[in-house]
């Protein structure tokens, strides 16, 4: 991976209390500007590794770093953490607390006791890039979870983390609103954010991330996504099936049929070792058509 870390995890280990360890040794960094998709099995430790990560649970053993520096438990430390590094829980329900979506979304900002102006600019901000400007004085309890999602996903853009870390963001949303949210999470990307996603779905993060961080029982592997994926016995581990365009580009090659139509895919591919495979619909549509059309 490249870029340096803007937050790591060095040798960390944790175990909820009573209970076994959850992770243990695991050595975990964040490259800036990159976007990185967190993969596993239920109950893998996905959640629990972003709460390390975004400071909400405390490493028992080893050493939380943002930005080449250990991370203090105590107000300073945490504010400074909390600054940099934004969590997105699943459930917006247990994100959102303010009447309505406007004082949810102010709700950061003013903790770190800024102006009024720049609360009221970063808040603007926020619904914009989220696209739920018209929402701003909705209460949030009125609205539909895909609503919500966006909303929670606002409150965090306002605090201009460096990195935002989003746990299982697509989850219950229909495909256009996956289609949305990962516009707005690349429109992020561009100004700049680091993005951290879990997911379950491989072929979200082929198409998305640029790394990806596998969780299996004996660790977190990192690498380019592409790379992983394409793992195997990573996947088995990890309870993951193989991204589907990449299983089927794998199919062609073992039967000796020919490789789809040669170049970059419509909408972007990548390049794994059964050939530059497509991401977004519109290019395994082309796809199939082309193999369609050579039988
Ligand atoms: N608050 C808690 N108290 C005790 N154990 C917990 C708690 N939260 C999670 N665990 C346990 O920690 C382990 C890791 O859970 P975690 O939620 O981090 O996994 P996950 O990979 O996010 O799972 P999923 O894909 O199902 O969301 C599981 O065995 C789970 O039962």
């Amino acid at each position: 991976m490249t870029g340096s870390p803007v937050v790591e995890l060095v040798g960390a280990g944790f175990a909820y209390e009573g209970g076994p360890a959850v992770l243990s040794g695991v050595d975990f960094a964040v490259p800036e500007g990159r976007s990185l998709a967190v993969l596993g099995r239920n109950g893998g430790g996905k959640t629990t590794l972003l709460r390390l990560l975004s400071g909400g649970l405390r490493c028992a053993s080893g050493r939380l770093r943002l930005a080449g520096e250990d991370v203090t438990y105590d107000r300073r430390g945490l504010t400074r953490l909390r600054t940099a590094v934004q969590l997105v829980v699943q459930d917006p329900d247990d994100q959102l607390f303010a009447a309505s979506v406007g004082q949810d979304v102010s709700f950061g900002p003013m903790n770190l006791g800024l102006p009024e102006e720049e609360v009221r600019a970063r808040v603007r901000e926020a619904l914009e890039a989220l696209d739920i400007v018209a929402l701003e004085d909705r209460p949030t309890h009125l609205l539909s979870y895909g609503q919500r999602k966006r909303a929670a996903i606002a409150g965090a853009v306002a605090m201009r983390p460096r990195v935002l870390i989003l746990d299982e963001p697509t989850a219950g949303l229909d495909p256009h609103g996956q289609e949305r949210l990962l516009a707005v999470l690349e429109g992020l990307r561009v100004s700049g954010t680091t993005v951290v996603m879990a997911t379950h779905d491989v072929d979200l993060a082929l198409r998305w991330a640029d790394d990806a961080a596998v969780l299996t029982p004996d660790g977190v592997r990192t690498g380019p996504v592409e790379e992983l994926l394409a793992d195997g016995e990573l996947l088995d581990a990890a309870r993951l099936r193989r991204p589907w365009a990449m299983a089927v580009a794998r199919l062609l090659r073992a039967h000796g049929l020919p490789d789809p139509g040669a170049g970059t895919p419509p909408g972007g591919g990548k390049a794994t070792p059964w050939g530059t495979v497509p991401c977004t619909p519109e290019g395994l549509d082309a796809w199939g058509a082309d193999l369609a059309q050579r039988g």
